[in-house]
């Protein structure tokens, strides 16, 4: 197992492939770890290098006490790339993982040769609702919220099928104040002014079935940035690349190709 050190707090991770190979770096959503992409990543192009991790509170990566903001989230990601020795990283961010890359690339720009914003937008909901499900889970626990989590995540079929189940596991698992910290994060975060800003190749994606940030709220955010694409993946929850691996790979290999990055 790979860990660092770097920002105050010990961060799991996991490079694979070739040395020499364009880095592509993915963020995790609010209750997985670095797991979710795993059926992603044999779609990939050959010889890419892909850096996975575990942003604070979640998964292997050490719990610090929270709340914790976008900002220390994106500041924990640059200093994981420098600490690798990383440069030129195309960024994936999956729901809180595409507030953390909207973050990085206003903050940390120098790092990156584009960001994919997955099932995600400049602001995710209000302050009281985040506030409520951290109540709600210091209170009765994370299996309380886990199967109304699912039919936000998965589409009915998917979930029908039992596929959802260890998802639905995986979340339930996480550190408790990793995950509340994480929500109060998102909860204070509203990155409309400075995504407007952001001056880098951008590809949004969406699911079409996704129960937490559908593709409207999606398109609102792609709205913001010069010259960014958005796709939309048929019959989509919000975690395709789970649910859809082979069309989620096919957007990021198209945005790879077109910005030269593969
Ligand atoms: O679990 C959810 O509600 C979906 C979600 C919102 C932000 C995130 O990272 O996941």
């Amino acid at each position: 197992m790979d860990t660092k050190s770097v920002n105050g707090v010990d961060l799991h991770y996991r490079l694979d492939g070739p040395k020499a190979g364009p880095v592509v770096m993915f963020a995790n959503s609010l209750g997985t770890d670095l797991r979710v992409w795993d059926a992603l990543l044999p779609h990939l192009p050959d010889g890419v290098r892909t850096l996975r991790y575990d942003k604070r509170g979640h998964g292997l990566s050490q719990q610090t006490p929270g709340p914790y903001s976008i900002e220390q989230l994106a500041d924990d990601a640059a200093a994981l790339v420098r600490e690798l020795d990383l440069s030129e990283v195309v960024f994936v961010g999956l729901s809180i993982g595409g507030l953390i890359g909207q973050s990085l690339a206003a903050r940390h720009g120098d790092l990156l040769r584009g960001l994919v914003i997955s099932n995600s937008a400049a602001k995710i909901g209000d302050e009281a609702m985040w506030r409520d499900r951290v109540d709600a889970i210091r209170r009765d626990g994370l299996d309380s919220i886990g199967a109304a989590t699912m039919e936000r995540w998965f589409s009915p079929g998917f979930i029908a099928s039992g596929a959802a189940a260890p998802w639905q596991r995986m979340l339930e698992r996480q550190p408790l104040e990793g995950y509340a910290a994480c929500c109060e994060a998102i909860g204070a975060a509203d990155l409309r002014d400075s995504t407007a800003k952001l001056d880098l190749p951008v590809q949004l994606i969406a699911g079409e079935l996704d129960g937490s940030i559908p593709p409207e709220t999606v398109q609102g955010t792609a709205d913001l940035i010069k010259d960014a694409r958005i796709d939309v993946i048929p019959g989509a929850g919000h975690i395709p690349c789970v649910e859809k691996p082979a069309e989620y790979a096919a957007i990021l290999t198209r945005f790879l190709t077109d910005i030269g990055h593969v």
